[in-house]
C-alpha cells in the first residue's frame, strides 16, 4: 500500500537527517527563532479561510509545477490573502524539503501568514525539525499514528508553542481525532490508500466534530462552488494545493476562492 511506502521512506529519510543534524542542534536553532505565529487564530472566524499549499509534485500526478520556486509561490499566497501556508516537505513522493520552510520563513517578511509543515510525521524529531525550520504548525495524520503516538506528538507541538492540524479521512479516524483533544481537525477528502478524492467526505464527516473545534477541509478543492459548499457546512478553512499552484495566475485564483 502506497501510504505505508511513503511512511517507510519518510522514516528512513528522518534517520538519515538525525545522523546529519542531531536533536541538540535543532533545539539550539529553535531557541534562535521568534515565537510561533498563531495558526488557529489565523484560520478562525469569518467565512472559509484558505490554507494555500506549496506543492511541487504528488504520488498520483508526478510533478505538477515545473518552474517551482517555493518562496515565489509563498509570496503570492501571502499577497493574495491566504490565511496560512502549508508546505509539503516530504522528499521522495512530493519533491518537498524542510528547507522550503526555512527559505519561506527567511525571505517573507514578518507579516507573513503562519506556516504549516505538511508531512508524514511519526517521530518527535520531525516536530522539533519543523519548529527549527520556522513552522508554526504541524500536520498529524491519524491513519499513520497510534493513539498514544498522536497524544505525545500533540503534546510536544503544544510545548513548542505550535498548533497541530489532526487529519482524518473516515468516521473512526475523526472520532480518534476528537478523542485526542485536538482543537483543529482536518477532514481529508482524498483517500490516502486509493487517492480517490470526494468533497462529499467533508459533508459526511463534519457532524462528528463537536462545536468549539476548528474544522479544515483538505484536498480536491478547486473552485468557488466548492468553497460555498464548505461554507454551508460551517467549515473554518479549506486546504488547497494543486488548484492554486497550477493556476496561470495564483493571486487571481486565490481571490476567486476567497470570493
Ligand atoms: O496529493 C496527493 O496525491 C497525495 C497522495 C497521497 C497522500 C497525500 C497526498 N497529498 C497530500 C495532501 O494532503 C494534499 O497535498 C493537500 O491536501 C492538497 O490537496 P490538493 O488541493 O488536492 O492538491
Amino acid at each position: 500500500m502506497l501510504l505505508d511506502e511513503i511512511v517507510a521512506a519518510t522514516r528512513s529519510a528522518v534517520s538519515e537527517r538525525k545522523r546529519r543534524v542531531p536533536l541538540d542542534l535543532l533545539i539550539s536553532e529553535i531557541e534562535k527563532r521568534p515565537p510561533p505565529k498563531d495558526f488557529a487564530a489565523a484560520i478562525a472566524g469569518g467565512g472559509v479561510k484558505i490554507i494555500a499549499e506549496v506543492k511541487k509534485a504528488s504520488p498520483s500526478k508526478g510533478v505538477i509545477k515545473a518552474d517551482f520556486d517555493p518562496v515565489v509561490i509563498a509570496r503570492e499566497y501571502a499577497r493574495g490573502g491566504a490565511a496560512a501556508i502549508s508546505v509539503l516537505t516530504e522528499e521522495k513522493y512530493f519533491h518537498g524539503s524542510p528547507a522550503y520552510l526555512s527559505d519561506i520563513a527567511e525571505y517573507l517578511d514578518d507579516t507573513r501568514p503562519p506556516l504549516l509543515r505538511k508531512d508524514f510525521i511519526t517521530d518527535e524529531y520531525q516536530v522539533y525539525e519543523a519548529r527549527a525550520c520556522g513552522a508554526d504548525a504541524v500536520l498529524l495524520i491519524v491513519a499513520v499514528l497510534t493513539a498514544p503516538e498522536l497524544t505525545s506528538l500533540l503534546e510536544l507541538a503544544r510545548r513548542l508553542g505550535m498548533a497541530a492540524l489532526v487529519e482524518a479521512h473516515d468516521e473512526a479516524e475523526v472520532k480518534a481525532a476528537v478523542r485526542s483533544g485536538a482543537n483543529i481537525i482536518g477532514i481529508n477528502n482524498r483517500d490516502l490508500k486509493t487517492f480517490r478524492v470526494d468533497l462529499a467526505t467533508t459533508g459526511r464527516l463534519r457532524r462528528l466534530i463537536p462545536a468549539g473545534r476548528l474544522t479544515v477541509s483538505e484536498s480536491g478543492i478547486t473552485c468557488s462552488d466548492d468553497i460555498k459548499y464548505l461554507q454551508n457546512l460551517d467549515i473554518d478553512a479549506a486546504l488547497v494545493g494543486e488548484a492554486l499552484v497550477t493556476a496561470p495566475d495564483i493571486g487571481h485564483k486565490l481571490r476567486e476562492l476567497l470570493g
